[in-house]
């Protein structure tokens, strides 16, 4: 989720904020609410004004310069926020861009989340976008995200520490060959299939709970290397209060009792669980250093984060550790398991697709020995209508629906001009399900991946872009897709199911509204 949810999280603070001011029994906030709206019409006159001598300017001068995209910047402090929030909030968000895409291009002006920001629904330029950060482009996310985020954070990060830092993350955690090599995979599918286990024979779950609870004890594995236990669970309590925080209005943090307050009070006891983790590990891993013979005890030592960071010739201090190792585990946790039940919401709607899936995963579960063998690098790789479907589901549900950016330089492009230090944001919703680009765009037909190449050719032409690129790419990329394979793998082998009523909104993140809950029925076990 990282960056997803400190995007969209930052909108839905400042949307909480907007709608609050919107209720009538907020009378008392009157009288600062007109004077910030005046302060703002002032403001946004000023700023026209200098738009237009940037304008004036700009039509006398050279080659590639010209106006800002046209648009509409909406309602005096509020903006088309309110529009945008409310087309998110149901299940066909579309229109909103449509509308604006038929009006002005799939390059326009809006303003929303409190700012003036240029919207792209362009795939060439949201490759501009994708591929100039740290020289055209940079990200940047409020005070209140980063705060939660802390500062030495990945994706706070630039320049020559960002790359380190970001291959590291890549190599050593999620790339194929660091699955593939390590014991990443049997330890996804031991936690899969424990989670599975522990369902009654016939019971409901909700599926997204349950997928939340298989990845964030598999990024503290990765990240710790601790089991399942006490301490990961109550790790995950505080840890839950933490994510909430990105969602919420950032009062003052001393205000303790507020959603605001209570996150950043459970961001310091997770990042005290953690430094004591890195500071025992330091005390290991001294001890080991001064025996030298200790053959042994270097061949039990953890091959994991935490390990990395140690080992580092950075020399990081526990605060840099501690910010990093956070944030790592806040990135998977909305992003992985939203995917893993979509894709089961997706083919449940679908039964031919939920048939032929079912039929890929018996086929490998045939060709085991035992029920209880764990699959390997090849059973993963021998799935390929599966990652048709996750394909297919991160392009339809979109749970990150582009990235923000803010204009380091002037940025030219089909003659327009995007002013320095404008806000960018390029959708990657929009051109996933332009009709343009995708014949039947909004249709589940993960089919439509099944020929050789599709995806490379999608991606490289910008047209598919579920994991960002350039520098910023999602180190997670392949990781998502082993876990979500491992767990459908389990789920259609072992369980039939069916669905409750349940609904897909894409405000404030992409999710079913409760979770999506199924009825399961077990048709075999596997651990004991
Ligand atoms: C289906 C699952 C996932 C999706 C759709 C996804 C999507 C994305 C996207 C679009 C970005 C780029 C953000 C930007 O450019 O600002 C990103 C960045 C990131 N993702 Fe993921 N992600 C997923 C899973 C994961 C997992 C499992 C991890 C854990 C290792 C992870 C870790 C990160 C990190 C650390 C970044 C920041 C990279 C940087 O700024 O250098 N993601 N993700």
């Amino acid at each position: 989720m990282a960056p997803a949810a400190a995007a969209s999280a930052s909108a839905s603070a400042y949307s909480r904020y907007i709608l609050l001011l919107s209720t009538s029994d907020h009378q008392f906030l009157l009288l600062p609410v007109l004077m910030s709206v005046v302060a703002v019409l002032v403001l946004q006159l000023l700023r026209r004004s200098s738009w237009m001598r940037k304008k004036m300017n700009n039509s006398g001068g050279g080659e590639g310069k010209g106006l800002p995209p046209p648009g509409s910047v909406g309602l005096p402090l509020v903006g088309e926020t309110l529009r945008l929030i409310a087309a998110y909030k149901t299940e066909d968000p579309e229109p909103f861009i449509d509308e604006r895409v038929r009006r002005h291009g799939r390059l326009f002006t809006t303003h929303v989340f409190g700012e003036r920001t240029v919207f792209s629904a362009d795939p060439e330029f949201n490759r501009v976008v994708l591929g100039g950060e740290g020289r055209s482009v940079e990200c940047s996310y409020p005070s209140s995200i980063s705060t939660l985020l802390g500062r030495h954070s990945l994706l706070l990060m630039r320049g020559a520490l960002h790359k380190r830092m970001h291959s590291l993350t890549l190599t050593r955690l999620a790339s194929p060959a660091a699955i593939r090599d390590s014991p990443l995979l049997f330890h996804i599918d031991r936690l899969v299939q424990t989670t599975l286990d522990s369902w009654a024979p016939q019971s409901r779950v909700l599926l997204l709970d349950q997928a939340k609870k298989i990845t964030f004890e598999l990024t503290v594995k990765q990240l710790v290397s601790y089991d399942p236990g006490e301490w990961t669970e109550a790790l995950r309590r505080e840890y839950l209060l933490l994510i909430e925080g990105f969602f919420s209005i950032p009062f003052p943090s001393f205000l303790s009792f507020t959603t605001y307050g209570r996150a950043i009070k459970a961001r310091r006891k997770v990042a005290e669980a953690l430094r004591e983790v890195i500071r025992k590990r330091k005390e290991e891993k001294m001890r080991q250093n001064d025996d030298h013979d200790d053959k042994e005890g270097q061949g039990r030592r953890k091959k994991d984060m935490v390990a990395e960071l140690l080992e580092a010739e950075e020399g990081f201090s526990e605060e840099e550790m501690v910010d990093f190792l956070l944030a790592l585990l806040v990135a998977g946790y909305e992003t992985t398991p939203t995917i893993m039940t979509l894709a089961v919401k997706f083919v449940t709607d679908n039964p031919p697709a939920l048939s032929f899936l079912a039929e890929e995963h018996e086929k490998i579960r045939a060709r085991k020995k035992d029920e209880m063998e764990p699959l390997d690098w090849s059973d993963y790789k021998s799935m390929p209508f599966t990652q048709c479907v996750i394909n297919e589901t991160l392009r339809v549900a979109n749970i990150v629906g582009g990235i923000f950016r803010r204009a380091v330089t002037d940025l030219h492009f089909k003659g327009y001009t995007i002013p320095k230090g404008s806000k960018v944001f390029a959708s990657f919703r929009a051109v996933h399900l332009d009709p343009e680009y995708y014949e039947e765009a909004r249709t589940f037909n993960p089919w439509r991946w099944q020929t050789n190449d599709a995806v490379q050719q999608a991606s490289g032409a910008g047209l598919f872009t579920p994991f960002g690129g350039g520098a910023r790419l999602c180190p997670g990329y392949e990781l998502a897709r082993v876990v979500i394979s491992v767990f459908l793998h389990h789920l259609v082998t072992r369980f039939s199911w069916e669905a409750a009523e349940d609904k897909l909104v894409f405000f404030p993140t992409t999710r079913t509204l409760k979770g999506y809950p199924i009825n399961v029925c077990r048709r075999r076990k596997s651990l004991s």
